[in-house]
């Protein structure tokens, strides 16, 4: 099923610069989606279009879901380390976004994000301040925060910024996991790990170009070196199965 569909979408925060220009992207109920593109290529701005923080100009965006059921884990997550908040805590604030309470929680919001928690492996940690935990730890509990609402697709910008090789490969099974039941779109710099989860890549430079990488015979070895990624985009131009388009 399409639950996203987004025809010659541009976009501009000042008049005559055009940040996004023509994007079409149709991203499907079980897709792994990686957008990848260079510093100020316009990934965070397209996430923010697809969330609705920010309305199109030209052109639309299509969502055949509700917007409650957008997961979203944004980068850089703006969070005092020295506030003595626990995991658990954090967790439960994806509730108080979902049902606009102000004070407290019940018992069922409790046991949800318990099981938010449980989902990515952070049932142990539940009392834990969010200071004393790793990186990767961290960003499991922002995971789980945005699992609470149940969402159909989740979108992850830098996930395993500032993470450890071996956090990144736990935050990469843990999506892969989840994607199982919900669509995973992320915003990223690893290429090269992320090519391993990926099932579609979409370039975003102003303009998007799209990989299919189902239909991409894989024949980089991306575990045993690293590729940067324009070698990685390169390698896949030379399948010969790529769009035509020109980089
Ligand atoms: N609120 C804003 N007002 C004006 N310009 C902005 C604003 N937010 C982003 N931009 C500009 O839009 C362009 C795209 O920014 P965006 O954050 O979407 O890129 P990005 O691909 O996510 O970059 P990065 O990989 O560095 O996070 C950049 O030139 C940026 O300076």
């Amino acid at each position: 099923m399409e639950i996203l569909n987004i025809k010659e979408l541009s976009y501009s925060y000042q008049e005559n610069f055009k940040v996004l220009e023509n994007i079409n992207l149709t991203i499907e109920n079980d897709d792994f989606l990686a957008i990848i593109g260079p510093n100020g290529g316009g990934k965070s701005t397209l996430l923010k279009l697809i969330l609705g923080l920010l309305k199109p100009q030209n052109g639309q965006i299509i969502k055949n879901i509700k917007n409650e059921l957008i997961g979203y884990v944004p980068q850089n997550t703006n969070l005092n380390l020295d506030f003595p908040i626990t995991a658990l805590e954090v967790v439960l604030m994806g509730h108080i976004g979902n049902k606009k309470k102000l004070f407290g929680y019940n018992k069922e919001d409790t046991a949800c994000a318990m099981q938010s928690l449980q989902k990515v492996g952070m049932q142990d940690f539940a009392n834990r301040k969010i200071g004393d935990l790793s990186g990767g730890q961290r960003q499991r509990v922002f995971i789980a925060r945005a699992l609470c609402s149940n969402p159909k697709v989740m979108l992850l910008d830098e996930p395993t910024a500032s993470i450890d090789v071996k956090g990144q490969n736990e935050i990469y099974e843990l999506l892969k996991e989840l994607n199982k039941s919900i669509c995973i779109v992320v915003v990223s710099h690893d290429i090269s790990i992320l090519l391993n989860y990926a099932k579609n890549v979409a370039h975003v430079n102003k303009n998007l170009v799209y990989h299919g990488l189902e239909k991409i015979q894989k024949n980089i070895n991306t575990t045993d070196e690293h590729l940067c990624e324009v070698e990685l985009l390169s390698a896949l131009g030379k399948t010969q199965v790529c769009c035509d388009h020109k980089h």
